[in-house]
């Protein structure tokens, strides 16, 4: 199977930001976290690979067909949700329904009525009368009935509740099961823990991580330590936190054998790692 999408040596110039050389690729069927904390360049790149920005640079391809070239039939087979989605507020969404199916040729309404109903959605509604994880299910909902295999959403869960984005977690991994590749940018890591297959993390404008969830947890552990940092430690140190009675130490597995160390949580990496680049 063809790879969903591919993004090779992206760039983007912004006067205060620099995209540099981010290159990756989905994996068919798998839930891909995009990480990074405010400002890492995620909605930068999510917007130059579907060109709503124009690239410096960069190649990218979905399901093996470049982009912006076959733009039609890609645009077919994705689904876009970002959390910022403006609709017509006033209008009942079986109106907005029936304007969007007019732009898909493949428009199924049984899988319309279907995650309609999934997602507990009433067409008689107005956007304006929807929660914002409604409002992202809708959106969800509306990519999904034009038979989108790949959906990428862009900060889906940020501003939602937990328990709004248990369920979209759920959703997801729903989708997975259905053989759909989803990919999201978030910087809610706990979200990711749950269901996430691969993780992206970016920094700074830079791609400094590409693997599988538990190859980029394992890759790191956390030493606890009192307010002296032994200098052995502080050599090995990729990031130090302050917490309660000291600090918590990241080190890289590799350099971790001669220290008491636990396993590391997604947001203890992320969190260090940023503490580092910040003191770099
Ligand atoms: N149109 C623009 N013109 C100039 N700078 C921009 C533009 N859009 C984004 N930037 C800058 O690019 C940087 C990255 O922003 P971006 O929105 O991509 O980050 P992000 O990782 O998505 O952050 P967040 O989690 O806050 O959404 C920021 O410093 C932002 O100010």
């Amino acid at each position: 199977m063809k790879t969903p999408l591919a993004v090779q040596g992206l760039c983007k110039n912004y006067p205060a930001f620099q995209l540099r050389d981010v290159s990756f690729s989905l994996v068919p069927g798998t839930i891909t976290g995009f990480i990074g904390r405010n400002g890492a360049g995620k909605t930068t790149t999510i917007n130059s690979m579907l060109s709503f920005v124009r690239p410096d640079a960069g190649e990218i391809s979905f399901f093996g067909l470049d982009y912006p070239e076959h733009d039609r039939e890609i645009k077919e087979r994705i689904g876009f949700v970002s959390a910022g989605m403006t609709y017509y507020t006033r209008k009942k969404l079986k109106a907005i329904t029936a304007v969007t199916r007019t732009f898909y040729p493949g428009w199924d309404d049984t899988a319309y009525r279907k995650w309609m109903s999934v997602f507990g959605l009433d067409e008689e509604k107005t956007p304006a009368e929807l929660s914002n994880g409604m409002k992202i299910k809708y959106a969800l909902a509306l990519a999904l009935s034009h038979g989108a295999e790949l959906l990428i959403l862009d900060e889906p869960t940020s501003g939602l509740d937990p328990v709004s984005r248990e369920e979209l977690v759920e959703v997801f991994l729903k989708l997975k099961d259905e053989g759909k590749t989803v990919f999201f940018s978030t910087h809610i890591t706990s979200d990711l823990e749950k269901c996430a297959d691969r993780i992206l993390f970016l920094q700074q404008g830079e791609l400094k991580a590409d693997d599988t969830l538990e190859g980029f947890r394992d890759a790191w552990r956390i030493a606890e330590c009192g307010t002296d940092i032994p200098p052995a430690m502080q050599e090995a140190a990729c990031g130090r936190c302050r917490i309660r009675d000291g600090y918590t130490v990241l080190i890289r597995k590799d350099n971790a054998a001669a220290f008491e160390t636990r396993e590391a949580t997604l947001e203890e990496i992320m969190i260090h790692l940023e503490k580092e680049a910040e003191e770099a």
